[in-house]
């Protein structure tokens, strides 16, 4: 006969007084087991897959991870959350558990996907460490943010230099609005499912003229696409600003550029442009 392994429940005091302490660090665990499912179905992982999930606290998104077959490496800093974690999935060879903090833990360089709740304090510090290196190896993301946060970061223009520059590589897409009430304790504003694909024909190579562009137009907010086109290349800017959809005037704002069309414009200069572009700063967003 098989032998099942015994299982003890989950220690419920030591959890609630970890989440207890969590709340005043603004953290909250998700309740809605269809929030779960939906986060999980959204990120697209199974078997062969592996998925970074950023605090895993007592398992609400990691269980549904597990079940798709894909690997999941959890970090979590907690050392209760992590006993209590190892426990609850001591069957399940695809957990590589890490007690970590999840703003210094190294991400891996295989393409990988991340998965989270994310503590709301922490979501700059992670979207940075997901999209701001040229070569991150972030095949997708599907994140629990705050909403507010999810609505500036996908508005139809982003009205800064890194949010742009996360935005013409990857497609941020809010799916929908998460209420409060799917959290313990509940946050005092809603949350949002934000769903994150590398931008299809964005290449590295890319990423010189493409930070080029951005920086040059968001350190002057009044400056002209066509103006600015035209230093950088040496070229009339109607050859490069004809084929961008919708139409791009050369006195148009460069800042009223979307993420498409930046990604575009990179695109079409480096591939047209063979040239030393400077080099990225090795840390974007000093
Ligand atoms: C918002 S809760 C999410 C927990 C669980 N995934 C859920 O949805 O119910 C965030 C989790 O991240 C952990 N955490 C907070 N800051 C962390 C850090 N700097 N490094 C690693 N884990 C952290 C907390 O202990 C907590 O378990």
């Amino acid at each position: 006969m098989p032998h099942t392994p015994h299982r003890k429940k989950p220690n419920l005091r030591t959890t609630t007084s970890a989440m207890r302490e969590s709340d005043s660090a603004g953290v909250h665990f998700l309740t809605s087991p269809r929030t779960a499912t939906a986060l999980v179905r959204a990120a697209r992982v199974g078997a062969g897959d592996l998925v970074v999930e950023f605090g895993p606290g007592s398992g609400a998104i990691t269980a549904p991870l597990l079940r798709t077959g894909a690997t999941v490496l959890a970090i979590e800093r907690d050392e209760r959350f992590v006993r209590q974690l190892r426990h609850r999935f001591a069957n399940s060879p695809g957990l590589r558990l890490r007690q970590a903090d999840i703003r210094e833990f190294t991400l891996p360089r295989k393409g990988f996907t991340a998965v989270a709740n994310i503590p709301f304090g922490l979501s700059t510090v992670l979207l940075r460490r997901l999209l701001d290196p040229p070569n991150s190896g972030l095949r997708g993301a599907s994140l629990l943010v705050e909403w507010g946060f999810a609505k500036r970061l996908t508005a139809a223009r982003p009205r800064d230099l890194t949010t742009a520059w996360w935005r013409a590589r990857f497609e941020l897409t809010l799916v929908n609005q998460v209420p409060a009430a799917a959290f313990s304790p509940q946050p005092r504003v809603n949350a949002a499912h934000l769903l994150i694909r590398p931008r299809a024909g964005t290449r590295p190579g890319n990423q010189r003229v493409l930070w080029l562009l951005l920086s040059t137009a968001y350190r002057t907010p009044s400056q002209h696409i066509g103006g600015m086109l035209r230093a950088i290349t040496g070229d009339k800017p109607h050859r490069w600003l004809r084929p961008l959809r919708p139409i791009v005037h050369p006195g148009t704002p460069a800042q009223r550029l979307t993420p498409a069309q930046w990604a575009e414009l990179a695109e079409r200069i480096a591939a047209e442009r063979a040239g030393e572009w400077p080099r990225l700063p090795p840390r974007l967003w000093a």
